[in-house]
């Protein structure tokens, strides 16, 4: 477990983290998750030792290391770029820990053969970083930090720096490779998608505080505070109710609860549909259907249809004003 309690930490006047409190099981793959600045990186940075917290405590595995160095508390770390060893080989610079720290030979040939084939790079020790593709350098990069069985492994934002498809299959294969190696593994990023996708649980943060925490799931469905609502997923605001998308229902005549909208955009995601909707009032909203659900519908640009919610959240649309929702992702027109 890595228990972090009432941690605060100031730069000068701004005050990066607030009275942060979190348990992080050993063994689960967690999220810090938040928009910029509000201080994943720092909490990061503070359970691996490289910045000294102005007050609480950092306790790994029983043992509290708040004042003990990084390079004494058994964690590994990869940034979003990752500075490796450009005269060294692949090989050479996955096996650098264990060189420094005087492991024989034979062992750490073994070790950087079987790290490279968990990573997926067997067949590439003899090559330099830069004749390695940006997801192949970070998947070095995580072998490197592995090398020396970590405790912990804090990643931050490792992926950032990738095209959105190598993203997709890092991801995929973080968790596969967590599910094989299990070392307690500790995400920063800012992108709600990701931390959906490859973690069992979440810490949403917001201006240096942490703001819930909880399976992935439980915080897309029931979100204690409308920012976790807002960030957790696209939210539309309906009457008196706030939906998310697909919580929405469209038909092409009157039916209870409904209310008649124009469709000014219909744009095909694959198998989900998105389609931009104006109330009568000028409000805008989206929502998320099936493909064949827009099919039965014949949907177009212009069309009237009624609009009605499946279910709602808990809060009221004057909660969510001062929540910051990320930008939607844009998507290509029909
Ligand atoms: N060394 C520093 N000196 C002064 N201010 C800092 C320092 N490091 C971070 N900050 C400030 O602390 C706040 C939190 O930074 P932090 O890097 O933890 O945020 P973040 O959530 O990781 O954001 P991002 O996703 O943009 O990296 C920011 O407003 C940042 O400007």
């Amino acid at each position: 477990m890595i228990t972090v309690s009432n941690v605060d930490k100031r730069y000068g006047d701004f005050q990066a983290l607030t009275d942060v409190s979190l348990d992080i099981p050993t063994g689960s793959l967690t999220a810090l998750l938040g928009p910029s600045g509000s201080g994943k990186s720092t909490l990061l940075r503070v359970i691996a030792g490289l910045e000294r917290p102005d007050a609480g405590s950092v306790v790994l595995e029983d043992k509290d290391v708040t004042h003990v160095p990084p390079q004494e508390r058994g964690v590994g770390f990869v940034f979003q770029h990752y500075a490796a060893f450009k005269h060294m080989s692949v090989r050479d610079n996955v096996a650098f820990g264990l060189k420094i720290r005087k492991r024989p030979k034979a062992e750490i040939e073994e070790k950087v053969d079987e790290l490279l084939g968990v990573v997926g790079l067997a067949g590439y020790q003899k090559r330099y970083p830069s004749q390695l593709s940006g997801g192949q350098r970070q998947r070095m990069a995580l072998a490197r930090a592995l090398a020396v069985e970590p405790k912990v492994l804090l990643l931050d934002e490792p992926f950032g720096a990738l095209d959105a498809k190598v993203r997709a299959e890092l991801r995929a294969w973080l968790r596969r490779l967590h599910e094989e190696v299990h070392v307690t593994t500790v995400l920063v990023t800012h992108d709600q998608e990701e931390a959906m996708d490859v973690t069992d649980r979440i810490a949403v943060m917001s201006d240096g505080r942490i703001e819930q925490v909880g399976p992935p799931r439980e915080l897309y469905d029931r979100p204690e505070t409308p920012f976790v609502m807002s960030f957790l997923g696209e939210v539309s605001q309906l009457g008196e109710r706030v939906v998310r998308p697909h919580d929405l229902e469209l038909s092409d005549g009157p039916r209870e609860d409904a209310v008649e909208a124009q469709v000014t955009r219909v744009a095909h995601l694959g198998f989900q549909v998105r389609v931009e909707l104006t109330l009568h009032d000028g409000t805008d909203l989206t929502a998320q259907i099936t493909r064949h659900e827009a099919q039965a519908l014949e949907l177009r640009s212009g069309d009237i249809v009624w609009v009605r919610p499946t279910s709602a959240s808990a809060f009221a649309p004057e909660d969510l004003a001062g929540a910051t929702a990320p930008a939607a992702p844009s998507a290509p027109s029909a």
